[in-house]
């Protein structure tokens, strides 16, 4: 198969999954609640087609066929470049609201195909099984997610201790098909509405843990696989009314593995901690990072003009205080796309061939959630009770109401009432609704917490050595003799 349709991705959904949504079991494909995002994501693989040029590419194995641009393994620039180009588009299609869109962990299982020198320090078979996955995806186009994190509930111990033992995915036992893993991982976003669950390492396991040190992948509708969804957030609105909601609720779930089995074929990393603590720092920082950044960069040039247009509704735009605070978005974006600029212009072979943006794009983790946290404050602000002055578009065309809606909810400046229900509803969609609160946390959360990246850069900082200075001046000007502090 060559890169899917819309229509071929809804006829891959259809299937027993196990997923509970509410007060029971669903069935995914036809469920009315998920209609709206099913489109939505329909829509994604539409999207494609629709813009060949720069979302596909040759296949390299397969002469005349295409694949998504996400699937590949960039080699140079050239590569970096196309790449780009081919998820800024991909972007697009939601102004980057839908965050897991099948290009993300494309672009992740791409990044770990790609470092062959990490595979290496494991055992051989695990590298050729998921070089073969990865041909897998290519060819069924597949949709992944990925579910990472553990389970773990106490803080105040590790991850493999206490009553986090039990919750955190291990090995339970293996048979002569493949291994029996059991356990939760939090979350799988898209994970109801995707093909497939690609599970890898997030904190690195230390010795001792060989059973939680796990990688590999799993249709979603295998045996014992249950997803339990957060609420959805898709309202049934027309796509004028709730231009996000109505599409893009990418449906959280928790994932459960009640002793489910992993085929040999699938399990690409069972107890190397070698491989596991080091596959994703050697490729997620440069990398995935790559395809996280384009999608804020597409989001904060949306979020920009979205501001534009709220302030133009009450010819607003020149107001000092709204101003200033359209220039803070506007900074948000010039630095989300400079380090961008920076990170491919300083691309490099971060082993095996694997071409990558560098690794300093991944400060972006320790600023983007309150920058994202920040813009949905602004539109709060500079819409004020705008964004609840707003009547269906379809009461417009009430003959009862209409004309008076135009009368009294107008925008300034010759904006009709229509256009300022429209710009509104979709700012409310934005940051005030259900979906635009997840989508919030989804900023916050989705690359770890703002918190903890912060804290592993600096330690990572620490370890290279990036110190000294203070030592240096002192020394230098004659300011303090004995400078041998550690
Ligand atoms: C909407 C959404 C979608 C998600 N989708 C996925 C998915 O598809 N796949 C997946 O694998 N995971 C997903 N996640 C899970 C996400 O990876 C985790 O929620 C994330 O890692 C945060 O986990 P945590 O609660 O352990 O946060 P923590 O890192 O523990 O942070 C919780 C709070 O504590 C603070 N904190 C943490 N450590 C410290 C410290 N040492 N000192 C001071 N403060 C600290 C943080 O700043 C934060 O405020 C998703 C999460 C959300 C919210």
């Amino acid at each position: 198969m060559a890169a899917r349709t819309g229509a071929e991705y809804k006829a891959g959904l259809k299937d027993d999954r196990v997923v509970y949504l509410g007060d029971g079991k669903v069935d995914v494909a036809n469920d009315p609640r998920l209609a709206g995002s099913i489109d939505g994501m329909a829509g994604y693989f539409d999207w494609q087609h629709t813009y060949a040029d720069e979302c596909l590419i040759p296949d390299p194995e397969r002469s005349g066929e295409k694949m998504n641009v996400s699937l590949m393994l960039p080699k140079n620039a050239e590569d970096l470049a196309i790449r780009h180009r081919g998820l800024e588009r991909l972007s697009r299609y939601s102004n980057g609201m839908l965050g897991r869109t099948p290009d993300y962990v494309n672009v992740v299982l791409s990044g770990h195909t790609a470092r062959a020198d990490i595979w290496a320090r494991g055992k051989p078979e695990g590298y050729e099984r998921l070089k073969k996955f990865h041909r897998e995806v290519i060819e069924g186009d597949l949709s992944m997610t990925h579910t990472i994190v553990h389970a773990n509930i106490d803080k105040s111990v590790g991850d493999l201790a206490g009553m986090n033992t039990d919750l955190t995915l291990r090995v339970v036992g293996r048979n002569e098909n493949g291994i029996i893993v059991r356990g939760g991982k939090v979350l799988a976003t898209l994970g109801p509405l995707a093909d497939e669950l690609y599970v890898y390492s997030s904190a690195p396991i230390p010795s001792g843990g060989e059973d939680y040190a796990l990688i590999f992948s799993i249709p979603v509708n295998t045996k014992g696989v249950i997803q339990i969804c957060r609420d959805h957030y898709g309202t049934g609105a027309s796509v004028q009314d709730a231009p996000f909601s109505s599409r893009f609720d990418e449906q959280d779930a928790f994932v459960i593995f009640d002793d489910v089995e992993v085929p040999y074929e699938r399990v690409f990393c069972e107890g190397d901690l070698n491989v596991y603590n080091n596959l994703n720092q050697g490729v997620s920082p440069g990398n995935t990072l790559q395809q996280t950044a384009i999608r804020a960069m597409v989001k904060l040039e949306f979020a920009y003009d979205l501001c534009s247009s709220i302030l133009k509704v009450s010819n607003s735009l020149a107001r000092p205080d709204a101003a200033e605070m359209l220039g803070e978005i506007h900074a948000y974006l010039t630095l989300t796309r400079s380090a961008i600029v920076a990170a491919e212009a300083r691309a490099h072979d971060w082993g095996a061939g694997a071409f990558f943006p560098h690794r300093d794009l991944s400060v972006l983790r320790c600023v983007m959630p309150g920058w994202m946290t920040r813009v949905n404050q602004i539109i709060r602000a500079i819409g004020s009770h705008n964004l609840l002055c707003t009547p269906s578009l379809a009461l417009f065309e009430n003959p009862e109401i209409g004309d008076v809606l135009r009368k009294y909810l107008p925008g300034a400046a010759g904006m009709s009432a229509e256009q300022r229900a429209s710009i509104m509803r979709t700012a409310w969609d934005f940051a005030g609704s259900a979906l635009g609160s997840r989508i919030e946390l989804y900023e916050m959360f989705y690359l770890t917490s703002q918190g903890r990246a912060r804290i592993g850069d600096h330690m990572v900082a620490q370890r290279d050595g990036e110190w000294g200075q203070v030592r240096e001046f002192l020394a230098k000007s004659g300011a303090m003799p004995n400078v041998d502090w550690k």
